[in-house]
């Protein structure tokens, strides 16, 4: 691409500083377009390139004198006997995003496996009825009130009091409602619409429908609900699946990376962790789930590419979110407006 070229795109560019050997694997790795605006050294290259879609957000860099508070407490909810893959998958996932601080709370028969699956996670153990959630112990009151971001559903299960989402969904922090979740909120009718912070709901098109009430018979026709729920709810709806979108009610976007090897149980576990974190982490909520969908799919694309579509599994996404967040850095570590 030629300089001018860019520039006429300069809307929707993103630079960042890069070393040689990452210019060469994006270019030709990648076949990313990009430009070089300086060379500073081998080690120190500004690149910039046009972003593929409008409005991925660039990573902020972190700060020399960051320190673990500076990155969000996260605090996923979910879990029961028989999944505590899903909230493990979920909790992992948010400390490969950036998390400082990421807590699971889990129905304490899980909770030593839960615990087990990686040291790096905390948890909070809450008394249950075989194997779920049954009222909100003081433990969880505590850490729901110092979480900067809440994630409730992922391995859930609906065997759960109605006043356990209730609680979650009075809190005065940012949420991320998932998996069965979603199916209590469509059955209790609860209501998000007054929540004084961001809701994002991440269905896929099995618990949509459900939350629509609706059976629909074409995605455009879901995508189009999905549009007028969060404009209606005051929400954004992450509408999982191949080209995920992502809407506020007014924006949309559409994911562009990703593949059918993720069609694999966890993989929106994986998500949800990802977007909660980002949430945890400062960035606006409709920012953040448009970063998450694209990275979680380059995640995706990465595990592909090393496992093969059919081998690959859900804990291999986890994986390669390194390599996803690595090459979102190298082309958007900073943005520089008016270029
Ligand atoms: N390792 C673990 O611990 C794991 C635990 N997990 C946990 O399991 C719990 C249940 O979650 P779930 O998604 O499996 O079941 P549910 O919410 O009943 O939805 C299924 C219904 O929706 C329909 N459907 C339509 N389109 C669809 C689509 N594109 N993608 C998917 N479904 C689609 C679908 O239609 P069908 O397949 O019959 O055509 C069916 O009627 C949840 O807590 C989750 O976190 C899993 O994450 C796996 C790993
Ligand atoms: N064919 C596909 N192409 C791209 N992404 C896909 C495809 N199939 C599934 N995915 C992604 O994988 C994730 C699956 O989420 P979900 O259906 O909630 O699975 P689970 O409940 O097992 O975690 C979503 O993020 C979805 O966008």
């Amino acid at each position: 691409m030629k300089r001018h070229q860019f520039e006429q795109h300069a809307r929707h560019f993103r630079s960042g500083r890069i070393s040689l050997n990452q210019l060469i694997d994006l270019v030709f790795g990648d076949g990313k377009e990009v430009v070089v605006l300086e060379t500073l050294s081998e080690d120190d290259i500004v690149v910039a390139s046009v972003a593929s879609e409008v409005g991925i957000p660039a990573l902020k860099p972190r700060p020399d004198d960051a320190h673990k508070g500076d990155f969000g407490r996260v605090l996923l909810v979910g879990g029961s006997r028989g999944m505590a893959g899903a909230i493990s998958l979920a909790a992992m996932s948010a400390l490969r995003s950036g998390s400082g601080l990421v807590t699971a709370a889990v129905p304490e028969t899980i909770a030593e496996v839960v615990a087990g699956f990686d040291p790096c996670v905390m948890t909070v153990p809450c008394r249950d009825s075989d194997g779920h959630f049954s009222s909100v112990p003081e433990d969880l009151k505590q850490q729901l009130k110092v979480a900067d971001v809440v994630a409730i559903g992922p391995g859930m299960g609906r065997e759960v009091d109605r006043y356990f989402l209730q609680a979650i969904l009075e809190l005065s922090q940012p949420i991320v409602i998932d998996a069965d979740a979603i199916h209590l909120l469509a059955e209790t009718h609860s209501m998000i619409k007054n929540r004084k912070s961001a809701t994002v709901l991440t269905p896929h098109p099995g618990e949509f429908s459900n939350l629509a009430n609706t059976e629909f018979s074409k995605r455009g026709e879901m995508e189009a609900a999905a549009v007028k729920f969060a404009a209606d709810q005051g929400c954004i709806i992450v509408l999982k699946g191949h080209r995920t979108l992502v809407t506020d009610g007014s924006r949309e976007y559409r994911n562009d990376t990703g593949n059918a090897g993720m069609a694999t149980g966890g993989s929106g576990d994986v998500l949800t962790g990802v977007v909660t974190s980002l949430i945890g982490q400062g960035y606006d909520a409709f920012d953040a789930a448009v970063m998450a969908v694209h990275i979680h799919g380059r995640a995706g694309d990465f595990a592909a590419e090393k496992y093969g579509q059919a081998s690959m599994v859900a804990s291999n996404i986890v994986d390669s979110l390194a390599a996803a967040f690595k090459s979102h850095v190298a082309v958007g570590a900073e943005v520089r407006i008016g270029f």
